[in-house]
């Protein structure tokens, strides 16, 4: 298992470029299977769940093909077995994302149910609850799914009891092959339902209302090809500018978007950073000074993303001042609190809520990343210790961070990878 030694090495200072957004190149890698000529996607990430996202489809009967700039062809009409086996959804949760594309193009899917993980029990009742809404017959049996419908699934009005950004996806999915009118009611209204909504305009659907808690959906016969860039990663993003922020250093991310940031730059502010953006880039300069504590609280977008949440954390812990931080998508997102606690952070759970009494100084010690988030904000707390730390259990950074290595070294930061 390889694991990241790093040195704490003083304030970050350089520019680096955000990659494609994981969170939205997984719904649209599942969406190519709508379509029934080859999908082009450019810009995607260079990532583990990307990998296990081609093997998956690869399992379907999918070849795929790679194209220049991290772009790949995809042929939904090659697949030849609907179904998604266990060994690969319990590496990646996000796979349950095949079920409604499946489901609407070849009525039938057989998905692994996906079990908890370390943040929390994350169900998927609602993606099932939608689908048998317009009309699936669906099973729990051996820890699958197993979804039928005679022929086109049927247009419906499903209203979310809670607000679910891959139950919307998987709907949103469902809908554009239906027959009829869906209209999906408080509805995700994050960025990356947006990018998955405009990619299957571009393959044909006809889709009205994403952004909003309202998504109004007409199927349509058929989905055709087309070419879609994806949108930049605004968590990898908010990732290296909290890493700026709380080493006192100057970042400039390239390649990104400030727009889909908003929250997440006002809590910036709060902490001291001075931020400019362009249009394509934002910079946060910390001037050298140590960052103000911030209280948060996660809430589904336009609110304070759930996973930025643990980075805050880790800046938090150096910062001025008390921080109190409220986790309210998650029943156990503060994996991370133990072992920054372990550095020499004072943070103090109650239930949901950490309050995070800033110090001046974190040490170097092995840590074990539990999660994605949790594992970047090891990484930040590391790079603002004295002394070295290793961190342990990488592959789930590996999940979600492009080249996280290089890039931190980019920014001055004393980081290398240990293969184990
Ligand atoms: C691949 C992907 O895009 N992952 C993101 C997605 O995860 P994901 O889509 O899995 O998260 P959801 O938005 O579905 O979860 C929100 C809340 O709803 C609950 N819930 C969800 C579905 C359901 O059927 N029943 C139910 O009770 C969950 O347990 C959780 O408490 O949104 C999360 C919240 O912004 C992010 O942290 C993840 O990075
Ligand atoms: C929780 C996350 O991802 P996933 O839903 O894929 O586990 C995340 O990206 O922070």
């Amino acid at each position: 298992m390889d694991k990241l030694i790093i040195t704490g090495n003083g304030p970050l200072d350089g520019e680096v470029w955000a990659s494609g957004a994981k969170n939205s190149a997984l719904p649209i890698l599942a969406a190519t299977l709508l379509a029934d000529e080859p999908v082009t996607i450019g810009n995607l990430p260079h990532l583990q769940d990307i990998t296990t996202t081609l093997e998956l489809l690869g399992r379907m009967g999918i070849e795929p093909v790679m194209g220049e700039k991290m772009s790949i062809q995809i042929d939904g009409s090659q697949v030849r077995d609907c179904h998604a086996p266990y060994e690969l959804v319990k590496k990646m949760r996000a796979s349950i994302l095949v079920l409604g594309p499946l489901l609407a193009h070849f009525g039938t899917a057989d998905v692994s149910l996906p079990g908890g993980c370390a943040i929390g029990s994350r169900p998927v009742d609602l993606h099932i609850r939608g689908l048998e809404a317009m009309g699936a017959e669906i099973t729990v049996e051996g820890g699958y799914i197993r979804a039928r419908v005679d022929g086109r699934l049927k247009g419906a009005t499903i209203f979310f009891d809670t607000v679910t950004v891959t139950g919307t996806e998987n709907l949103l999915m469902a809908a554009t092959l239906a027959d009829g009118t869906t209209v999906l009611e408080n509805a995700a209204r994050e960025p990356e339902v947006v990018d998955l909504a405009e990619c299957l305009i571009a393959m044909g659907a006809d889709i009205r209302g994403q952004g909003t808690d309202t998504i109004t959906i007409e199927g349509v016969e058929r989905l055709h090809g087309c070419h879609y860039d994806v949108m930049p990663d605004r968590i990898e993003t908010g990732t290296f500018l909290v890493a700026a922020a709380a080493t006192g250093g100057r970042v400039r991310v390239r390649k990104t978007r400030a727009d889909i940031l908003e929250a997440v730059l006002a809590k910036l502010e709060e902490a001291g950073g001075t931020i400019t953006t362009g249009e394509d880039w934002i910079e946060l300069d910390m001037g050298g000074r140590r960052p103000k504590a911030v209280n948060l609280r996660t809430a589904p977008y336009p609110a304070f993303p759930t996973d930025m949440q643990a980075q805050f954390v880790a800046l938090n812990a150096v910062a001025e001042g008390t921080g109190t931080v409220v986790e309210t998508i998650f029943e156990n997102r503060f994996m991370h609190v133990q072992e920054l606690n372990r550095m020499g952070a004072h943070i103090a759970l109650e239930g949901n809520t950490a309050v995070v009494t800033g110090v001046e100084k974190l040490s170097g010690a092995p840590v074990m990343a539990t999660d994605l988030r949790a594992s970047a904000s090891l990484v930040i707390a590391a790079m603002l210790a004295q002394g070295e730390t290793m961190v342990d259990r990488i592959y789930h950074i590996d999940r979600g961070y492009e080249c996280i290595e290089e890039k931190l070294q980019l920014l001055g930061a004393r980081i290398r990878r240990v293969p184990g």
